[in-house]
């Protein structure tokens, strides 16, 4: 899986050298590249945005370097490439996108700041490849970089290979539509708090039946909507 990232904050993404991802990085596993928007500008100030039409508050990023960056990845004509514009207007991001993202074999991710990215930057590449909208959650960040920065990490982690043991990806919150169990390692006893006994039991159908007896309690608790009525489990 090939990731270009197009930002005015490239340095941002220098974390993602680090950790899992940058052991999938060495492997040759996922490419992470981050572009500097401003290295396609002309002015003496790199000026990347501009008062928008129609007056408000704000200013609005400039189509022009856009296009001479975004073209620098996915060259002149069709692409086969995905791209992610992060926004608050996009679709909601879920376990099920990170899942689509990580089948990509390449996507582009358009970090905007300031007010946004001029629309006709999104209507233009939309005649050449894939474009999708996606929103990080139902609040207002500054720009696209902490939403580009959660995507990678979720999509990344399902990059075939990339996780030691794919099975650690099963039982995690939303990979089946429901939120994990809790998690509890030695001590057995801890400031008084005891596991519960049946971890300790070594019997593993016990074990797996308390676990999803676990998650449904707390999916219903805590995230009652994500439990589908017709669910043949939600019991
Ligand atoms: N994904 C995602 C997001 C963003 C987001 C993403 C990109 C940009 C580029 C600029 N801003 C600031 C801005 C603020 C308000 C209105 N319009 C734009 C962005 C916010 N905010 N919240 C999310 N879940």
């Amino acid at each position: 899986m090939r990731i270009d990232i197009v930002t005015i904050f490239p340095s941002f993404f220098d974390v993602l050298d680090l950790s899992l991802l940058g052991k999938a990085r060495q492997a040759g596993l996922i490419e992470v590249a981050a572009h500097d928007l401003r290295d396609f500008t002309h002015d003496r100030h790199r000026t990347v945005d501009d008062t928008p039409y129609g007056g408000g508050a704000g200013m609005v990023m400039k189509p022009a370097p856009w296009g001479e960056a975004l073209d620098s990845i996915v060259g002149a004509g069709e692409s086969d490439a995905l791209l992610v514009v992060p926004s608050p207007a996009g679709e909601p991001f879920t376990q099920a996108t990170a899942r689509e993202l990580a089948a990509e074999q390449h996507v582009v991710f358009a970090c905007g700041r300031y007010e946004g990215i001029d629309q006709r930057v999104v209507d233009h590449y939309a005649t050449r490849m894939r474009v999708r909208l996606i929103s990080l959650g139902d609040y207002v960040l500054n720009g696209g970089e902490v939403a580009v920065m959660a995507m990678i990490e979720a999509a990344g982690r399902l990059v075939p290979g990339v996780v030691g043991n794919p099975e650690s990806l099963v039982e995690e919150s939303h990979e089946d539509g429901l939120l994990e169990y809790p998690s509890y390692t030695k001590p057995a006893v801890w400031r008084g708090l005891e596991v519960p006994s049946v971890l300790l039991s070594g019997h593993h159908g016990r074990v797996a039946e308390w676990r999803h007896e676990q998650q449904v309690e707390r999916t219903r608790r805590v995230r009652p909507e994500l439990l589908d009525d017709d669910r043949p489990d939600a019991t």
